[in-house]
């Protein structure tokens, strides 16, 4: 489903990132784990589309990411990757069902039931007419969440999607993604340096050599 070649890449005035090859399957999970400053949330927004790497290959579906650019890039984005942010990267003065009205429009799909199912899956029905301003921080989550899922992406890319949550929920959220991503058939990479998380999936690289 994803894979990657020879990845790298170099900020101005900063090291070379080397980025271990990653092969994962339709319905597989990986953890990618690594110290502060390893580049995890780099290797994240390269497999995302959203920062193309100084080298490498990048293939989502047989399709090779930097291969597009543009309107068409932004498209396969919209429709077949799901990013997961730390902070819930949703627009607050619209409703939970605007927002994912809007993820699905930009994504060139209409899709009533796969909303509805997303949004019972998430416990969110019960809050689709709410404004995002007045969800909890814990709904927040969830609802960006809801707006990654809500194209039944073929990868879901988690970036560090439990650092600011208990235990508790932090072992929601994860039990959360893992279900979605089982259920839609999806790949899963989780970027994190949260140790709670490895117990949940046995598949990991590490960035920047040893913990
Ligand atoms: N826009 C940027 N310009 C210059 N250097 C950057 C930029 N973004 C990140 N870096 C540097 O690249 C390296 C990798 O950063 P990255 O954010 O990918 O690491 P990370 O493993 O996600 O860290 P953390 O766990 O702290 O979020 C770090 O040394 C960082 O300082």
């Amino acid at each position: 489903m994803i894979y990657t070649e020879g990845l790298s890449y170099k900020y101005q005035h900063s090291g070379q990132i080397k980025i271990p090859d990653i092969s994962l399957e339709a319905g597989r999970e990986l953890l990618v784990l690594g110290r502060s400053g390893s580049g995890k949330t780099t290797l994240l927004n390269i497999l995302g589309g959203l920062l193309k790497p100084l080298q490498g290959k990048v293939i989502i579906d047989g399709v090779d990411l930097y291969q597009m650019k543009g309107a068409r890039l932004d498209k396969f984005r919209g429709a077949h990757i799901g990013m997961v942010f730390q902070k819930p990267h949703i627009l607050p003065p619209l409703t939970v069902e605007e927002n994912l009205k809007i993820a699905q429009f930009f994504a060139g799909k209409t899709n009533g039931r796969q909303l509805k199912m997303i949004l019972e899956d998430l416990g969110m029905t019960y809050k689709a007419k709410s404004k995002v301003q007045n969800l909890s921080e814990g709904e927040a989550q969830r609802l960006s969440i809801a707006r990654a899922l809500v194209n039944g992406p073929k990868v879901i890319l988690a970036d560090e999607p439990t650092a600011s949550l208990d235990d508790f929920h932090a072992e929601k959220v994860i039990r959360l993604l893992k279900l979605q991503a089982h259920k839609m058939n999806s790949a899963l990479i989780i970027v994190t340096h949260d140790q709670r998380i490895k117990q949940h999936i046995s598949d990991q690289i590490i960035m920047g050599g040893d913990l």
